[in-house]
């Protein structure tokens, strides 16, 4: 069998589609932070897609990784040529395999700084895309503000610093491309953060403003900071996934990618200097994005949260399921009708009862193989940008909150760090140790969890929430997940009704 490299792409079995553009004459025009599942099941598969038809081969893109443990991802990219395989899982349990070639160059940045920066700060680079997970822009759950505090940060702002973070680079590079009269790259957030343009805008100019005031205005007031809604659930690869792609394409990729076969990437179009056609991609090419950042952020986003705790704590281990079981996917579905489309704005020809409907279509594929345990990580991360929205929201509007204070419950007793048979749960979350010590107090104080204000602000003093909040978390320790859940669908014991 072949390893998966350029010179092997020829002998591959024709059920696996290749690159059909010469990527040896693709000039990178996208420097990318952040590749991981995602990125590479996503973007990397438009802009490849776009190739494949001829366009978009100044666009190229040339991976970073900024973290140490990106030094895996460093080492499967020069084996391979910077090429990897992507799956698609569709519900019918039949799949497609094709290999990605718009990636051409990656670099780490702990290992060579420099070439990042310089990467970056050349003329052909016109967009800096990232994906560097929810925690990855630095902010405070409840202000919103630049965490100036953060040890990388601090060492970032040091005079003559060699920079790691993300900030540092992307900075370094601006302050460059400044100094040489080059207009500045836009920078295209994809991460699953409501307004993230709007979150890196922010984010970045704060750090530029701590670094040099007057480098803080001109990117302020150069940048170009495009919001996106980005959608494709793309689970952690597994050895089961090299495997099968071995057995079904007959090549050996260290790190393929799988996904479900959905895909949606909206928008805005602010790109100063340039940007491919994505729209010929199936990019849908907008003037605002948020209402489809809301409609997707609360009610894909939150609803993986509504269905990863309780059903763990149920003892399911895989999102489908739960989904598949009717109770959950009722409640699911109760949760978007109920409490998070009241919240959302209009979005005009987008049918929300057929996207609630395809949601649990989705959550329930079964080939995807989604672990809760991908979407219960980093939860501090995820239910202050997701799910607390929709409770603040409904709380001011006097709307339904019991369903979303259960699932904020349903992560207080998953984090007691046992599941209802006594094993224990690995919590993985960057807070896990201040959230288990608040969590292992939920019985004596009920209220122990959600004060933890850099995380719930004042919700723990909101009489209305505290009550379906307690009410759902006495639940769970006393009659457990499924009867918890029951209980919610049946509308039985709170005051809002079902
Ligand atoms: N996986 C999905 O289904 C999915 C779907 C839509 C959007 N997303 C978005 O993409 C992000 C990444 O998801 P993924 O599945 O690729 O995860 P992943 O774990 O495979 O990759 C995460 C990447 O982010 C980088 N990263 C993490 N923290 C960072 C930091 N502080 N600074 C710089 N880089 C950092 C890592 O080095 C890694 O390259 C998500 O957090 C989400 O915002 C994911
Ligand atoms: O990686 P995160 O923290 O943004 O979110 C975890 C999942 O909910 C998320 O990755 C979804 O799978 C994705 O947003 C689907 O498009």
């Amino acid at each position: 069998m072949s390893k998966l490299k350029t010179e092997s792409l020829a002998g591959l079995t024709e059920a696996l589609a290749v690159p059909t553009y010469d990527r040896a004459a693709v000039r990178t025009g996208i420097v990318h932070f952040g590749v991981g599942g995602f990125h590479r099941a996503h973007q990397a598969m438009y802009l490849d897609r776009l190739m494949n038809e001829g366009k978009a081969l100044d666009w190229g893109i040339c991976g970073v990784g900024v973290l140490p443990q990106d030094s895996a991802m460093k080492a499967v990219m020069d084996a391979q040529d910077c090429l990897y395989t992507l799956v698609l899982k569709n519900p019918d349990g039949t799949r497609e395999g094709r290999v990605i070639g718009s990636i051409t160059e990656y670099l780490l940045a702990p290992e060579d700084p420099e070439a990042v920066i310089a990467k970056m700060a050349s003329p052909q680079t016109r967009i800096v895309s990232l994906t560097i997970t929810e925690g990855g822009y630095n902010f405070h759950h409840v202000t919103g503000e630049f965490d100036a505090g953060n040890a990388g940060v601090q060492a970032d702002l040091v005079p003559g610093a060699v920079p790691a973070t993300v900030f540092g680079l992307v900075t370094e590079a601006l302050a460059r491309r400044r100094e040489a009269g080059t207009p500045p790259f836009t920078v295209m957030s994809c991460d699953n953060i409501q307004g993230n343009g709007d979150v890196a805008r922010r984010m970045f100019t704060a750090f530029a403003d701590l670094r040099d005031p007057e480098l803080g205005e001109w990117v302020r007031a150069n940048v170009a900071f495009p919001n996106s809604m980005v959608d494709r659930i793309t689970p952690v690869t597994t050895d089961a996934d090299r495997d099968m792609v071995a057995e079904d394409f007959g090549v050996e990729d260290a790190w393929p990618v799988v996904s479900e076969d959905f895909e949606q990437w909206v928008l805005e179009d602010h790109f100063p200097q340039g940007r491919p056609p994505f729209e010929d991609a199936g990019v849908q090419v907008v003037g605002d994005v948020e209402p489809y950042e809301l409609m997707k952020l609360r009610l894909l986003n939150a609803s993986h949260q509504g269905q990863c705790y309780f059903g763990y704590l149920a003892g399911y281990r895989y999102a489908h399921e739960v989904c598949q079981d009717p109770l959950f996917s009722r409640f699911l579905l109760d949760y978007m009708e109920r409490e998070a489309t009241p919240t959302l704005k209009p979005l005009p020809g987008v049918d929300l009862d057929e996207y609630r409907h395809k949601l649990i279509e989705r959550f329930s594929n079964e080939h995807v193989r989604d672990t809760l345990a991908r979407l219960c990580a980093e939860s501090s991360d995820r239910i202050p940008k997701w799910l607390l929205p929709v409770i603040r929201e409904n709380l001011d509007a006097g709307g339904e909150i019991h369903r979303s204070a259960a699932i904020v419950a349903s992560w207080a007793r998953y984090a007691e760090g046992t599941d209802e048979q006594g094993a224990e749960i690995d919590v993985v979350d960057r807070l896990r140790e201040p959230l288990m010590a608040a969590a292992a107090h939920n019985r004596e104080d009920p209220l122990a969890f959600i004060s933890q204000p850099e995380l719930f602000g004042d919700l723990a003093s909101n009489e209305r929430f505290v009550e379906a909040y307690t009410q759902a978390l006495a639940s769970l320790h006393d009659a457990g997940s499924r009867a918890t859940v029951e209980n919610l669908v049946r509308g039985h014991g709170n005051r809002e009704g079902g």
